[in-house]
């Protein structure tokens, strides 16, 4: 096992750290967290969402969050599209690359996506197929990959089959959602030891919400298998609607300063990211998720 010399960090917060927030946030909060991250370094920035806006209110506003980016060359601005609707979206608006979203529990994917695995599925071969036709690069995920709100446990094989499907259709990424984070170390571990039995360690990205502190020991684990795409969310901002109870993703303060210290690379630079969290957290009327930004007081 060696880990990678440099990992990409695809920054989730302006919408797995937004989309959970129950007061509307302003347009122009939304568009300096953008430019903040961007100016820190992070180049994968996850900016909204294009899903039905009475599921999700507050990614209602993804158009405008496109329309009033000062856009970063070598920065991706990237979004979710559950379906073909939400893909034109996506491209009306100008996103670089969208990302489908499937389940390997099927009670959340009722929950989340009103369908089944194999519904989804079927949709999101037609937003490959139309992101193909406009070059445009499209990311899975699969959440619950390590335990489901409803379901429990999660077999490994269930992830592996629809990470499959996702890959088969053309999705040049596919990220591991520890939804609820429930999650270890030693669950990440088999789990990769199924998938990569499969699949190359660069198909693969994980993204681990934190709900058990358990989310650098388990990106860590996934490291030593190669992995080198992490997603991360700053400030620790976050959770998911359809998942009570799952705090944010792991903050990417953390991570950074984690991936610091062994020495691998990010291109990000930690000072700013903590001021960029601050300043969301300032914004949202509250402390700062992240560990290392709490310490490292700027
Ligand atoms: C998937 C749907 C749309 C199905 O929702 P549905 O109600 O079954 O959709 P439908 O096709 O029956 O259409 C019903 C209405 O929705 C509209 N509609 C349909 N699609 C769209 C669209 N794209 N954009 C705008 N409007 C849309 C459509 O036009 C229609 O409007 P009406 O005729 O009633 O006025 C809905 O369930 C939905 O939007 N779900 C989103 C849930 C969500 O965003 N969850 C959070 C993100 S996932 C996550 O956080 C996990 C992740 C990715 O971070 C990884 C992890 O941590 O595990």
């Amino acid at each position: 096992m060696s880990m990678p010399e440099r990992v990409t960090l695809v920054e989730v917060g302006p919408r797995d750290g937004l989309q959970n927030e129950a007061g509307t946030i302003p347009l122009e909060t939304k568009l300096t967290l953008l430019d903040d991250l961007a100016e820190a370094g992070l180049q994968a920035l996850e900016a909204g969402s294009f899903v039905n806006p009475k599921w999700v209110p507050q990614m209602a506003d993804s158009e405008q969050v496109f329309a009033g980016l000062q856009r970063r060359s070598g920065v991706r601005y990237t979004a979710l599209t559950p379906n073909l609707q939400g893909f034109e979206r996506a491209l009306a608006a100008g996103a670089d690359e969208v990302a489908v979203f499937a389940a390997a529990s099927e009670s959340f994917s009722r929950k989340n996506i009103n369908c089944s695995i194999s519904e989804s599925l079927q949709r999101f071969e037609d937003v490959t197929a139309a992101a193909q036709t406009h070059k445009i690069p499209v990311r899975g995920y699969v959440s619950c990959v390590l335990g489901c709100p409803y379901e429990g446990k999660i077999a490994p094989e269930a992830v592996e089959g629809v990470t499959g499907t996702l890959l088969d259709m053309g999705c040049y990424e596919v990220s591991l959602g520890d939804t609820i984070g429930t999650g270890t170390a030693g669950s990440m571990s088999r789990l990769l030891d199924v998938l990569l039995a499969e699949f190359q360690a660069d198909q693969l990205a994980v993204h681990c919400h934190d709900t058990y502190g358990q989310a650098l020991a388990n990106i860590l684990a996934a490291l030593l298998y190669g992995i080198a795409t992490v997603d991360a969310s700053v400030a620790g901002l976050g959770g998911c609607p359809y998942a009570k109870g799952a705090s944010g993703n792991v903050a990417t303060e953390d991570v950074v300063y984690m991936l610091d210290g062994l020495g691998i690379e990010t291109g990000v630079d930690l000072e700013k990211l903590i001021a960029a969290g601050n300043r969301i957290s300032a914004a949202l009327g509250r402390e700062t998720g992240s560990r290392a930004a709490r310490a490292l007081v700027i």
